[in-house]
């Protein structure tokens, strides 16, 4: 077995907030794979953001606390200079982001933002960094590309702005692509370009990618295996179909339950209510999902969870998942259905 491009090993990152710091990404191991794409799901604030910025160093540094081990190619990158993060960046580790307008700058030509990464990157010459540049528009499926290349991003569309970030995250050929929720500010027909874009870029550069979104259809349609955050933890992560066909984690279960089926309207939906607690009230002791399963004895949740194998690369954290049951749910364990 090779190596992994990414290896997390325990990660917490903290946040300063007054004067105290608050871990937003809390004891998170994960592994990335060449020509793999690692699906990150969870409710707003459950830290899929922090966790992408701890890879990409992308957080005030001033403001922030890394504790664990992030090394990518063998190498330790939590504790690399601003200098060799910028080197990574845009070389070896692409970035999408969800709002294309936001990545871009206004002010420049698309043309010249491209043509920007490869100068910082490649040695090339001005007509060699054009052709390429167009070449990439191309690729990213951007028409009349040479016309595109002396527009600015008000000119273009959301969806043809994401790709030419798509085209800048990729202008280096990276090995590891993060790519934080790259559809959700696009219309549909968009997104499902945008989708076999980036796994296009799987099957042809066989990079590795973390898919962070909070869409479960997008995660079906594009993951090879699922990571399920919930304040700041992995608590469920497995091979995308495995996920689907047997989750286990209670907060899996209330999210997979929560998307209605096309198939079944009769089907019943057990809603788990209330929403992830900001970070300072974040519960940090026990089974963090404790307090939204109140119907869940005391005595099933480990005092100190940790992440048990159910599977072939099928993990879980805490042992509440063998007595989960939903309000209302089969067993005669009738405590007022939602
Ligand atoms: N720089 C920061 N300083 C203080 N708190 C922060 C900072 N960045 C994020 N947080 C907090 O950390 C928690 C995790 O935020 P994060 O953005 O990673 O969540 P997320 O899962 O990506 O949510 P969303 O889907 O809404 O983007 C939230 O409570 C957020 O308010």
């Amino acid at each position: 077995m090779t190596d992994p491009l990414l290896h997390i090993q325990r990660l917490r990152t903290s946040f300063k907030i007054k004067d105290d710091y608050y871990a937003a990404v809390d004891d998170v191991s994960l592994e990335v794979n060449k020509n793999e794409i690692v699906a990150i799901v969870g409710e707003s604030g459950c830290g899929k953001s922090a966790l992408a910025a701890s890879i990409t160093g992308l957080h005030n540094k001033e403001r922030t606390k890394m504790d664990g081990r992030i090394s990518f190619k063998n190498k330790d990158i939590a504790n690399a200079s601003i200098n060799q993060l910028n080197q990574l960046r845009g070389s070896e580790i692409g970035m999408i982001f969800q709002d294309p307008l936001t990545a871009l700058n206004p002010l420049m030509i698309i043309g010249e933002q491209i043509e920007e990464t490869l100068m910082l990157h490649q040695k090339m010459s001005r007509q060699e960094r054009k052709k390429r540049t167009v070449e990439l528009l191309k690729e990213v499926g951007i028409p009349r590309a040479e016309q595109i290349y002396y527009q600015y991003p008000h000119q273009l569309s959301g969806g043809m702005r994401q790709r030419v970030v798509i085209a800048i995250a990729i202008a280096n050929n990276p090995s590891l692509l993060i790519a934080d929720e790259p559809t959700t500010a696009l219309d549909v027909t968009i997104q499902s370009q945008i989708l076999d874009l980036i796994r296009k870029l799987k099957d042809e550069m066989h990079a590795g990618i973390i898919l962070i979104t909070h869409d479960l259809g997008v995660v079906a349609e594009m993951a090879d295996r699922v990571a399920v955050m919930y304040a700041g933890q992995i608590v469920e992560i497995a091979p995308v179909i495995e996920l689907f066909d047997n989750p286990k984690h209670p907060y899996t279960r209330s999210l997979l339950q929560s998307v209605p089926s096309a198939f079944d309207k009769q089907e019943r939906l057990y809603v788990i209510q209330g929403v992830v607690p900001p970070l300072p009230n974040l519960p940090r002791e026990g089974c963090r999902f404790k307090s939204r399963i109140p119907w869940i004895p005391e005595e099933v949740h480990e005092k100190e969870p940790k992440m048990h194998e159910v599977g072939p690369g099928h993990f879980v954290r805490c042992t509440c998942y063998e007595d989960f049951h939903f309000i209302g749910e089969d067993g005669g364990m009738n405590h007022g259905a939602s």
